[in-house]
C-alpha cells in the first residue's frame, strides 16, 4: 500500500521551508504583478475567496465530470479549512482515480470547485507514491519544453500531444495545511501541469497546436453532442467555434 503523504520524497527533488517567492515569470497564467503581490501576502490569488463548507460538500462516490460541463471551467476557490472532511474528499479522488486508470485527479474534475488535486504518476494503488496539493502556484518553469501523449479522465479515450515545460518549482499547502515548496521534473511535472491547468478552469486541448487539435476535433464535438443529449441543454462551449488564447497557449519565461 503506497503511503499517502502530502509530497513525495522520491520524485520531489526538493522541500523547503515557505520562502518569498520568485518575481520570475511564476506561472503563464498570471501577471508578474499580481503574483509579486501575492508573494508579498504569502497566499495565492485563489485563497482571496476561500471556499466554505458548502463548496467542500460531496457524496460518494465521486463521478468523473466530462467535457463540455461548465462545472470544468468556473472558478475554483482556496481551501483554508484542513479538516477530515478534506482528508475524506482526498482520499475519494484516489479511489476514483484509480478506478478509472489515472495517474492525477483535481476537484473540479469531481464536480466541486476548490483548489485542489492529488496524482500518483505511477497510477496503481500500491506503488509510487501519492500527492496532494492544496492551492498550487507555479512559481517558475524550464525554458526546456517536452512534447507528450496526454490522455483527460474528463475527455474519455481522447489522446494527443502537449507540449509543456521539462520542470516547475511549485509552492503549495499540504492536506494539513503546511506550506512547502517542491521541484518537479518528468512525469510528475506532467501531471502536476495537467492538473494545476484543470485549477485555473484550462483543459488539455486549449495547450494543443491547430494541427493537433484538428486530429481530436471530431471527438471533443462527439463529447459536445453527448453533453447536449444527455442535459437537454445547449453545449456551453463549441470546439467549432474555438478561439485561441494566446496567454494560455505560450508558457512563460523561465
Ligand atoms: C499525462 S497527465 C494526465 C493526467 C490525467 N488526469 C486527469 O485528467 C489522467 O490521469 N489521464 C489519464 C487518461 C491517464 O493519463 N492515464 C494513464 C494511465 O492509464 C495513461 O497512460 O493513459
Ligand atoms: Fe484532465
Amino acid at each position: 500500500m503506497a503511503a499517502r503523504c502530502s509530497v513525495s520524497h522520491n520524485a520531489l527533488l526538493s522541500l523547503l521551508p515557505r520562502p518569498m517567492l520568485s518575481s520570475r515569470a511564476p506561472s503563464r497564467l498570471l501577471r508578474p504583478s499580481k503574483v509579486l503581490a501575492m508573494a508579498r501576502r504569502g497566499f495565492s490569488s485563489q485563497e482571496d475567496d476561500f471556499a466554505s463548507p458548502d463548496d467542500l460538500r460531496f457524496e460518494p462516490p465521486l463521478k468523473i465530470v466530462e467535457y463540455p460541463h461548465p462545472i470544468l471551467r468556473a472558478r475554483n476557490k482556496g481551501i483554508n479549512t484542513f479538516d477530515e472532511n478534506l482528508k475524506k474528499l482526498a482520499d475519494e479522488m484516489f479511489d476514483v482515480m484509480y478506478k478509472t486508470d489515472g495517474i492525477g485527479l483535481s476537484a473540479p474534475q469531481v464536480g466541486i470547485n476548490v483548489q485542489l488535486m492529488v496524482f500518483n504518476s505511477a497510477g496503481e494503488r500500491g506503488e509510487g507514491e501519492e500527492i496532494i496539493l492544496v492551492n498550487p502556484i507555479v512559481y517558475r518553469v524550464s525554458k526546456k519544453t517536452v512534447l507528450f501523449n496526454e490522455g483527460c479522465l474528463s475527455f474519455p479515450g481522447i489522446y494527443a500531444d502537449v507540449e509543456r515545460p521539462a520542470s516547475i518549482k511549485i509552492d503549495a499547502r499540504d492536506i494539513t495545511g503546511g506550506s512547502f515548496r517542491v521541484n518537479l521534473s518528468g512525469l510528475p511535472a506532467r501531471v502536476f501541469q495537467h492538473e494545476f491547468d484543470h485549477l485555473q478552469g484550462v483543459l488539455f486541448f486549449d495547450r494543443m497546436t491547430e494541427e493537433v487539435l484538428s486530429s481530436i476535433r471530431s471527438q471533443l464535438k462527439a463529447l459536445e453532442v453527448k453533453y447536449e443529449s444527455q442535459t437537454g441543454l445547449q453545449s456551453p462551449e463549441r470546439i467549432d467555434d474555438y478561439k485561441r488564447r494566446e496567454e494560455v497557449a505560450g508558457f512563460g519565461r523561465a
